[in-house]
């Protein structure tokens, strides 16, 4: 069987894009993910998404697979690569530079912008550590600045959801961090029933941030969307950062806002197609 594909990346974390509109089930199976993933036996890619049609009254539905073939719910570079992915697939017929996408972390809207940027409606972010999930704290309680014991180290973490969990720890140097030792202890910490992405945060300014991330069912990416806004949410409920930042990542910049009137997070990036091609699976 021939898998036709097309390769995005949002600031270096890439992905395998399948165009899925004909079938509500992914034309893929978990363990194939696994294999399209590889960067030596495959094609390479931190995942694999794919466009499905909308459910719930939406334009499309998003699926995505880590390369390790979890699921996550949510992936905010490629609902950037997957807007325009969409935008190439429907051609001059079109109709709008939005789209209402569902996925497992609710309604989530991408904008194709005139710059070639896509601004993505992240939703509001989920603060209680029974919706991260974490046991770090009782479930109706907030996770900010607890201590976590990892690789004999305590670490200040606060937790946030953004669909998907993210438990983030504020550093002087992100680059001192041994993130392949200790991500992967993060990760598969007890405290984390459905396992965690991890972001390491250097505070340049206010409204600068240098970010490092391991992500859950990937290891350590060239950037991580979700990841990126669930920092700048931390950053303000720890009294860290503006609401409005520049968060650096080794794949480059992403612009993220939590606005004050609607509580919901919005972030800016670029979306990359790379190449096509068929696989032969
Ligand atoms: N790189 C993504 C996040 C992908 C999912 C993540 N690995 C998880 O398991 O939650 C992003 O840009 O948000």
């Amino acid at each position: 069987m021939a898998i036709e594909f097309t390769k995005y990346h949002g600031l270096g974390n890439d992905f395998i894009l399948i165009d899925n509109r004909f079938s509500c089930e992914p034309v893929i199976t978990p363990e194939q993910a696994v294999q399209l993933c590889d960067r030596h036996f495959g094609i390479g890619a931190d995942g694999i998404i794919f466009a499905m049609p909308g459910e719930d009254n939406t334009d499309y539905t998003m699926r995505i697979f880590n390369s390790d073939g979890s699921e996550p719910e949510m992936c905010g570079n490629g609902i950037r690569c997957l807007a325009a992915f969409l935008a190439e697939l429907e051609g001059e017929s079109r109709q709008s530079n939005q789209y209402r996408i569902h996925t497992l972390a609710g309604v989530i809207t991408p904008e194709l912008m005139s710059d070639g940027q896509v601004k993505v409606d992240m939703g509001i972010p989920r603060l209680l550590a029974g919706e991260i999930p974490t046991t770090l704290c009782p479930a109706d309680q907030k996770v900010i600045s607890q201590p976590l014991e990892v690789a004999g180290k305590s670490w200040d973490v606060t937790c946030v959801s953004m669909g998907n969990p993210h438990c983030i720890t504020f550093v002087e140097d992100v680059a001192a961090i041994p993130l392949d030792h200790i991500g992967p202890q993060f990760e598969h910490h007890p405290v984390f029933p459905q396992r965690t992405n991890t972001e390491f945060i250097q505070v340049v300014r206010p409204d600068y941030l240098k970010m490092r991330v391991w992500e859950r069912g990937a290891g350590i990416t060239l950037a991580c969307g979700t990841g990126a806004c669930a920092a700048l949410v931390a950053g303000v409920l720890a009294g860290r950062c503006d609401r409005t930042a520049t968060v650096e990542l080794p794949g480059g910049c992403l612009q993220i806002a939590w606005s004050e009137v609607d509580q919901r997070v919005y972030m800016t990036g670029p979306a990359k197609q790379v190449f096509q091609g068929k696989y032969v699976i």
